[in-house]
């Protein structure tokens, strides 16, 4: 697949230039957001952490992710999955045992109540086979409370009170939820509405949000959101910093979100409706392919490869490294896989597309070529536009090359064949887009490339460096990886002027199980049939170039005489 689209927040970005990653350059303006990163280290990618598949103290998913990212698992931990999408949608099926279980914890914590009364009375009469169902529901509502944690990003970690406040919200959004059902109406559109009379049921919790109720997309947010309401305002004011504008008087802000039956449900739903709003474009690549719904995450056309490898991954030691799969669905005709939207909560973001190793082509690509030579004359321009001098005689005659050839080509000028990976493309946080990395090839000049996108921060370097490094110790556990060849997939680098930062793997539409005699080293040569990816190689070259360019950094800060006169 092709890298084909990267779209921004729009609550972040200014609406014109917001853009997809993976296309023709857009015309961003220039002004760009600019924020010395704190020297302070946030981040913590290292291996003991993964290896306890804790992340602690990680900038990664900052708090507003945690709210927005809180609220869309909670959507699907506690209303009826009809209700999610709007009517024209239909929800299909999510395999993943492991989303099953999560759909089922709110049965659970209700069944541990019952229990919990059972034991009790059990106890006075010495019954110990009721113990010990209880201890088992414990342990696994442990096992589920870590996955939470660990899919936050560590928000949750070592903080007891949001972990009662999280359980105390899930009960109050569920009563809350079903009261809210009983007067929510679907449109002929397809949109939800609040009756009025939704309002007095709670009066006192939704009147801060009269005003928004009347706009369609908010209402399915607020319907959404009252699945964020219970949390103190307290915690709040940091995240709420992070969503506000930058002129905006925090009294100002203060007074609005106390208005605001709860600061979560506010931030939630101007976090959402700001983005559901927004336009973002697709640059190029695979035209529709992904795309924002409007509860947040993001859809990406349907692929059956690409379903199966997501689902597969959820449950592997490399789930951490892959967006959350929400399994998939169809709307307007079209099927598309649920996605968790990977910049969500960020500000400003900046991003970087790596397709990873040596080849971005499938061995298949050459059999098909052998037999079947269909001349695109679509590769053929484009190869031109970068070097007119690339084609062959007959090719400029023929004035088309075949796909096969564009691809061995790309691989061979850019480095995806001498270092394991290519930068695809970058977006600033100011919404500028660039693509033009054709003609970046050697190590110097990716190191200056990444340089640039981290506008030679240190911390953000050493967090990207920390968690590549996390990735490296992870695909030595994960059976995923030792099962297939992963073909075009990408990483995706993201921070923001928050300092948060953090790598993710994406894109799987030609990762394909290998033979069970193939038994992939990653890292060695490929030939056409030992099937090898060299992601590994790219991997190893991207945090030694990582490395390249923070001691780069670092030499740029060190006093020099001229700063002592
Ligand atoms: O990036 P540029 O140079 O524009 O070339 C693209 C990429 O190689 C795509 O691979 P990927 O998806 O790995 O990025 C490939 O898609 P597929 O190989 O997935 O089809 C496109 O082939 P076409 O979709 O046939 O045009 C090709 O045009
Ligand atoms: N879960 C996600 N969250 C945020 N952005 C994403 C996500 N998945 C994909 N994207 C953006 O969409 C672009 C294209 O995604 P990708 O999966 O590579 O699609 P394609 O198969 O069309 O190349 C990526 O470069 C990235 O910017």
């Amino acid at each position: 697949m092709s890298i084909s689209s990267l779209f921004m927040k729009g609550l972040d970005f200014p609406m014109q230039s917001m853009s997809t990653l993976s296309g023709k350059a857009s015309d961003a303006g220039d002004g760009e957001v600019a924020r010395d990163a704190g020297e302070e280290n946030i981040f913590d990618f290292s291996s003991s952490s993964i290896k306890s598949h804790r992340f602690k103290t990680t900038g990664l998913r900052i708090r507003p992710k945690l709210a927005s990212a809180q609220a869309v698992l909670s959507s699907k931990l506690e209303q009826p999955l009809g209700t999610q999408t709007s009517a024209h949608e239909e929800q299909e099926d999510m395999k993943p045992e492991y989303l099953e279980r999560l759909t089922r914890s709110t049965e659970e914590m209700t069944a541990d109540k019952d229990i919990e009364k059972q034991v009790m009375a059990d106890e006075a009469l010495g019954k110990e086979d009721s113990k010990n169902e209880w201890k088992g529901r414990t342990e696994l509502k442990e096992k589920l409370k870590d996955r939470m944690r660990e899919r936050l990003g560590g928000c949750l970690d070592n903080d007891e009170s949001s972990e009662r406040e999280m359980t105390d919200s899930r009960r109050h959004r569920q009563r809350s939820w079903v009261a809210k059902q009983r007067h929510a109406h679907t449109s002929r559109d397809g949109e939800l509405y609040m009756d009025r009379g939704t309002e007095r049921d709670g009066e006192d919790q939704d009147r801060g949000m009269k005003e928004f109720v009347p706009h369609p997309v908010l209402s399915r947010v607020l319907l959404h959101s009252s699945a964020s309401s219970s949390s103190s305002f307290n915690n709040s004011s940091a995240e709420s910093d992070e969503v506000f504008s930058e002129g905006e008087d925090a009294a100002a802000r203060r007074k609005t979100m106390s208005r605001c039956r709860s600061w979560r449900t506010f931030l939630t739903m101007m976090q959402w409706s700001k983005r559901t709003q927004s336009p973002w474009i697709q640059l190029a690549g695979h035209q529709g392919n992904v795309k924002l719904s409007e509860g947040g995450e993001v859809l990406k056309r349907f692929c059956e490869v690409e379903n199966i490898c997501l689902q597969a991954l959820m449950s592997d030691a490399l789930y951490q490294f892959v967006p959350q799969y929400f399994g998939h669905i169809s709307q307007d005709g079209d099927r598309y896989i649920r996605l968790e939207d990977l910049l969500s909560g960020l500000k400003y973001p900046v991003i970087m597309d790596c397709k990873m190793g040596v080849r971005t082509y499938q061995e298949d690509e050459i059999i098909k070529a052998r037999s079947n030579v269909t001349m695109r004359t679509d590769m053929y321009h484009k190869m031109v536009k970068v070097d007119p001098a690339a084609p062959t005689e007959e090719e400029h005659a023929l004035g088309g090359v075949t796909k096969l050839r564009y691809m061995q080509w790309r691989d061979d000028s850019s480095t995806t064949s001498t270092l394991g990976f290519r930068v695809e493309g970058i977006v600033m946080g100011n919404g500028k887009v660039l693509r033009d990395f054709y003609k970046t090839c050697t190590n110097a000049q990716v190191t200056e490339t990444l340089l640039s996108f981290t506008k030679r921060q240190v911390p953000i370097l050493k967090a990207y460096k920390s968690r590549l490094q996390a990735l490296n110790e992870t695909l030595k556990l994960s059976a995923f990886f030792s099962k297939h060849e992963i073909i075009g997939s990408s990483l995706l680098f993201v921070h923001d002027s928050n300092n948060k930062a953090n790598i993710w793997m994406i894109d799987f539409g030609k990762t394909i199980p290998t033979p069970d005699n193939v038994h992939l080293k990653h890292d060695v040569p490929w030939v056409e049939g030992n099937r090898e990816d060299g992601y590994l190689t790219g991997l190893i070259s991207l945090i030694s170039l990582l490395g390249e360019a923070i001691g780069q950094a670092e030499e740029d800060k060190e006093p020099s005489l001229s700063d002592f006169h």
